[in-house]
């Protein structure tokens, strides 16, 4: 693993220190506030393109992300920002699988028409990240508990949820998260 300097990201959540971590071809990113508490509130955030950067409505992940920003900002600690687009699968095929989900599958069953597993995503390095800055304890913004399994040596003090507002273009997205995928909506 390669582990860039530290420079300073102000954001219009706040202002951030920002660090590379570089396994393999994967540049992941640290966003993290100055103030560290000894528990700090951590997301983990895997990289959707199109809801962080386009303003997409069909997931959930621009607002998000949003939503933990402000949060940390606020109570200190930090985003580990994983370059594991479409949930592992490449933005390519993410959008072949949109591109099935117009025609009428949903996000697991257009993974699986494509030969992908639902969920392809392997958050190893987290606790590498993790143990860089010294942190055993955290608070994790989450709704996902594959999230906190992956977790092995770090206690996951307290899951925060986070809620999102439904919309037309992506409840029938959240309601195969909960039914398919497990997650606590
Ligand atoms: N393959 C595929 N990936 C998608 C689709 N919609 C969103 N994604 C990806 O799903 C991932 C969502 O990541 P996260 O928001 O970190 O995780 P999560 O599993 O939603 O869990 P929490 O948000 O923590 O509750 C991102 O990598 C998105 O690019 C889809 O329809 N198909
Ligand atoms: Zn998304």
């Amino acid at each position: 693993m390669k582990i860039s300097e530290i420079a300073t990201l102000p954001t219009k959540h706040g202002i951030f220190k920002i660090q590379s971590f570089k396994e393999g071809d994967k540049e992941h990113l640290v966003i993290f506030t100055e103030n560290m508490p000894e528990i700090p509130l951590v997301r983990i955030h895997s990289e959707c393109l199109t809801g962080d950067a386009l303003g997409s409505l069909k997931c959930d992940c621009g607002e998000q992300l949003d939503f933990a920003l402000k949060a940390i900002n606020e109570k200190g600690g930090m985003v580990i920002y994983l370059r594991q687009e479409g949930r592992g699968i490449g933005l390519f095929n993410k959008v072949n699988a949109y591109a099935l989900q117009d025609k009428g599958l949903d996000t697991v069953e257009a993974n699986h028409q494509l030969g992908f597993e639902a969920d392809l995503r392997d958050f190893s390095i987290v606790e590498k990240i993790l143990n860089h800055f010294g942190i055993k304890k955290i608070k994790l913004l989450t709704n996902n508990p594959r999230k906190l399994f992956s977790l092995k040596n770090i206690e996951v003090v307290e899951r925060i949820p986070i809620k999102v507002t439904p919309n037309k273009f992506n409840e029938n997205y959240l309601k195969t998260k909960k039914e398919k995928l497990g997650h606590k909506l």
